[in-house]
């Protein structure tokens, strides 16, 4: 009998399996389609094609629940049936499916192409988030400019989709209640397979934060220089509009005017790129390749060069922020990414091709798992790559950089814009989903969505807005996963793990010694052409989401645990530096409660 439903449930699943992964293939296609062109009829198709998908995924899990496959003994099997008996959204009735659907595709429309004026030129009014707004927020060192792009991109985007945010929050959670969990943000922890997941984050804020604080003070004392008291305070949050970023998540943007040696040569190649008039979108893509193919990776597909969008399309609206496609055809992967010759884009290229390489790995998988072991593997892939391309031996090999002295003050320079992308960015991956999973939980409120964000980035992030705030404002609605549905927990995840896989490829390419971690340190391995890091790497890669994601750590690090070890290690020397500094100039450590005012 045993072996009659072995061979019986096997059977079952590669039907299922090619029902699933044509539907699959289908549905995305659509999206495809209108995120490169958003037009209503595209939104149309998306919507019924998503919908006819959404009504076979119902069939499967119907079938999937009557089968007794829970006396299987096949742990594989076993899983394969249980991850296709949780529904998802596609468990809403139909037309609370199409409503959830047509809801967060109006909030991308908005957010795509939200537009505004420029500061200097008023009457020129056609400045979009990328490239426009994006490069004067990288550029600018005019705070009233910068104030300006900040409030007015937030009036352009998040309060435009206000009043769209809290139906999309019901039939979220009503989706959720139908997948017999308690709300959206458990629906989502689900794929961290650990009850204690939410902890797990906590712990490794309180070993990360003691480094943020060290940062935040340092890069607030450089600040004060150079904006003055009146602007950026001895011992408050900072002002948000004067880091860099549309959303303060990185601050590598302002390290020219603010690293510690200025002396020295920024590894930032932005210039070089340009300089060498040799890079265009398709060379940036191709030097990401390489680094790939170099250790034995994967090159891309011939398709992917013919089918991948990497510039923004003009006279076309599209959705420009970066993504990964997998059409589930084993086949036809895709990048979409209005990309730029910078120092940026180029580490977005190779966090991209990360999730390209990780489709590519577990293309011979089932469907149900062509995923990550969980959602930060994913976006963990290219960054691991991103680590070794961007050090400043790396950047002179490839001829983007001229001086690579590893002297100490070049190298605390180095670890300082790694510091910029890496550690800053914990606190706001954090309070992103913090702020979510309050409001999937009933714990905030539409009528306080917009002040509840902010005492949560002056909590994790010790930023205020540069000008008061309201309840008429919806700022989180001007961050791109929050009204596209991506759960943002993956990257603060990703930038933990990413470490712990850095430290095991580099120990595998014999570039670092765990029992001699001074003889080469962590921030000078480069696995570049070393396919022993490549195959290690492969290895847990081709798995796929088969197995739980402690397995999958466990192949490739050795441990099944997340370990803040890696990132503190790498950052060792830096910690050391500013702590010295701070005392040095005596900096306030942390921030005293913000002025700004969010009136309710
Ligand atoms: C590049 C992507 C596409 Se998966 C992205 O959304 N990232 C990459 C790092 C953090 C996050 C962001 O931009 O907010
Ligand atoms: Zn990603």
């Amino acid at each position: 009998a045993a072996a009659e439903l072995l061979e019986n449930a096997q059977a079952v699943l590669n039907r299922i399996d090619a029902e699933y992964a044509k539907w699959s293939n289908k549905r995305t296609l659509a999206e495809w389609n209108y995120a490169s062109n958003l037009t209503d009829e595209n939104l149309a198709e998306k919507i019924n094609v998503s919908t006819a998908a959404a009504r076979v995924m119902k069939q499967i899990a119907e079938e999937v629940n009557a089968f007794p496959w829970k006396n299987l003994e096949d742990e594989n099997l076993k899983r394969q049936f249980s991850k296709l008996g949780i529904l998802g959204v596609a468990a809403l009735p139909e037309n609370s499916y199409k409503e959830f659907e047509s809801t967060i595709s109006q909030m991308e429309n908005i957010y795509s192409t939200a537009k505004i004026c420029d500061y200097k030129n008023r009457s020129r009014c056609d400045l979009a988030l990328e490239p426009e707004i994006t490069e004067i927020l990288m550029h600018s060192r005019d705070p009233e400019e910068l104030k300006h792009i900040w409030v007015e991109w937030r009036k352009a985007s998040g309060e435009q989709v206000k009043s769209l945010y809290p139906k999309y929050v019901e039939l979220a959670n009503t989706a959720a209640r139908l997948n017999n969990f308690s709300d959206y943000a458990a629906y989502w922890m689900k794929d961290y397979e650990a009850d204690d997941f939410p902890e797990q984050i906590e712990t490794l804020w309180q070993q990360l934060k003691p480094l943020y604080l060290q940062l935040h003070a340092y890069v607030r004392h450089e600040l004060r220089k150079k904006y003055g008291e009146s602007i950026v305070s001895k011992d408050g949050p900072i002002p948000a509009h004067l880091l860099g970023n549309a959303w303060a998540q990185t601050w590598s943007n302002i390290a020219e005017f603010t690293v510690p040696f200025p002396g020295k040569q920024l590894p930032d190649v932005s210039d070089a790129l340009v300089e060498q008039g040799s890079y265009n979108a398709t060379s940036i893509f191709r030097l990401a390749e390489n680094f790939f193919k170099s250790i034995n990776l994967s090159a891309m597909p011939d398709t992917f060069w013919e089918k991948s969008i990497l510039l923004k399309q003009k006279d076309t609206n599209m959705i420009c922020h970066a993504s990964a496609w997998d059409f589930y055809d084993g086949k036809d992967f895709r990048i979409k990414q209005c990309t730029r010759i910078n120092m940026e884009d180029l580490l977005t290229a190779h966090h991209e091709m990360g999730h390209v390489e990780y489709y590519l790995q577990y293309k011979h998988q089932p469907t149900v798992f062509k995923e990550g072991a969980n959602p930060g593997f994913h976006e963990a892939v290219g960054d691991v790559i991103s680590l070794s391309a961007s050090i400043p031996s790396h950047l002179k090999k490839i001829g983007l950089l001229k001086d690579d002295s590893t002297d100490r003050e070049a190298l605390l320079n180095h670890l300082y814009v790694k510091s910029l992308e890496k550690i800053v960015f914990l606190p706001f991956a954090y309070m992103m989903d913090r702020w979510r999973w309050d409001v999937f939980q009933g714990k905030v409120t539409p009528d306080n969505y917009n002040c509840n964000w902010w005492s949560l980035a002056e909590e994790y992030q010790g930023i205020e807005p540069p000008v008061d705030r309201s309840e008429e404002d919806f700022d989180p609605g001007s961050k791109y996963h929050i009204i596209a549905d991506v759960e943002y927990i993956r990257y603060y995840v990703s930038f933990v793990i990413q470490f712990q896989f850095h430290k095991a490829l580099c120990t595998k390419a014999k570039q670092y010694d765990p029992k001699n971690p001074s003889a080469n340190p962590l921030h000078q391995c480069d696995i570049y052409d070393n396919k022993d890091a490549g195959n290690l790497l492969k290895s847990m890669l081709e798995l796929g989401s088969s197995k739980p994601w402690p397995d999958a750590m466990e192949k490739i690090a050795g441990q099944r645990q997340m370990d803040s070890a890696g990132l503190l290690e790498y950052f060792k020397p830096l910690t050391d530096w500013l702590t010295e500094e701070n005392k040095r100039t005596n900096e306030y450590i942390g921030w005293k409660s913000s002025n700004r005012k969010c009136v309710q």
